[in-house]
């Protein structure tokens, strides 16, 4: 697949969190459990709040016939990126973020590359199936520090589908740029096609610790400063600890 809009400076970099700024693994292996120990005791004690009962609606509206905490555990235990069920995880996580019990984990080399690239004027927005509440629970706690002040905007799977073309048109109308002016850094070949098609730059980050696979349709790097130097994007002048 071609790099559509390749004369045009990076302005924007879109960011996907999972396989992207931090690992499958920490998603899978930490906040996934945690959701899912604490998925009763949320639903007992805050099913009737104001933000959470209409989240609850949903559920029973996608799944009919079903117990809302059945349907919710079907959905985590596939993995499925289902709306309410990600708003629920993040108010879920809320608890674990303040608290200290969770740590959003980075990979080393992303918080050196997202100060530069801050620093030297570039737009961070993020782009995931978590949701914008989770997003900003995730990067206020960081194992770097809270480095919200970088970012500049947060979508979900409300402004539409990972894999939908419109999404990421409507992602670049919002932060003001032309598609081609916004990367999008993303581990999901799909979600790469998707953003293609709506004429963004992409790149897909094939981390060999995530088990990530090049798809051959799209640029692939190993890490961000590996991005910044082929996308033209300010360099880290902190190297990465450890
Ligand atoms: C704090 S964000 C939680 C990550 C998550 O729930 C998820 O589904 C990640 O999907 P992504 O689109 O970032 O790959
Ligand atoms: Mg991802």
């Amino acid at each position: 697949m071609s790099t559509p809009g390749s004369g045009t400076p990076v302005r924007t970099v879109l960011l996907d969190i999972e396989g992207t700024t931090s690992a499958i693994a920490f998603v899978k292996d930490t906040l996934f459990p945690f959701a899912e120990r604490a998925l009763d005791g949320f639903l007992r004690d805050r099913g009737a709040d104001p933000a959470v009962a209409p989240v609850l609606d949903e559920v029973r509206a996608l799944a009919p016939g079903h117990e809302p905490a059945e349907a919710l555990r079907g959905w985590m235990a596939r993995d499925e990126k289902v709306t309410p069920l990600k708003a629920l995880q993040g108010m879920i996580w809320r608890q674990g973020f303040e608290s200290g019990q969770i740590r959003g984990h980075l990979w080393p080399d992303v918080a050196p590359c997202l100060r530069a690239w801050a620093r030297g004027g570039i737009a961070l927005r993020i782009y995931s199936s978590g949701s914008v509440e989770a997003q900003r629970l995730l990067f206020a706690h960081t194992e770097a520090g809270d480095l919200t002040p970088l970012l500049q905007g947060f979508d979900d799977t409300r402004t539409g589908p990972k894999r939908e073309a419109a999404s990421y048109a409507a992602i670049a109308a919002s932060a003001g740029q032309p598609p081609g002016a916004v990367l999008f850094l993303s581990d999901v070949a799909e979600e790469l096609d998707a953003a293609a098609t709506a004429r963004m730059r992409v790149c897909q980050l094939v981390r060999p610790a995530d088990g990530t696979i090049a798809s051959g349709r799209h640029p692939a790097c190993g890490t961000f400063p590996e991005v910044a130097a082929r996308f033209g994007l300010p360099a880290p002048d902190e190297p990465p600890p450890g």
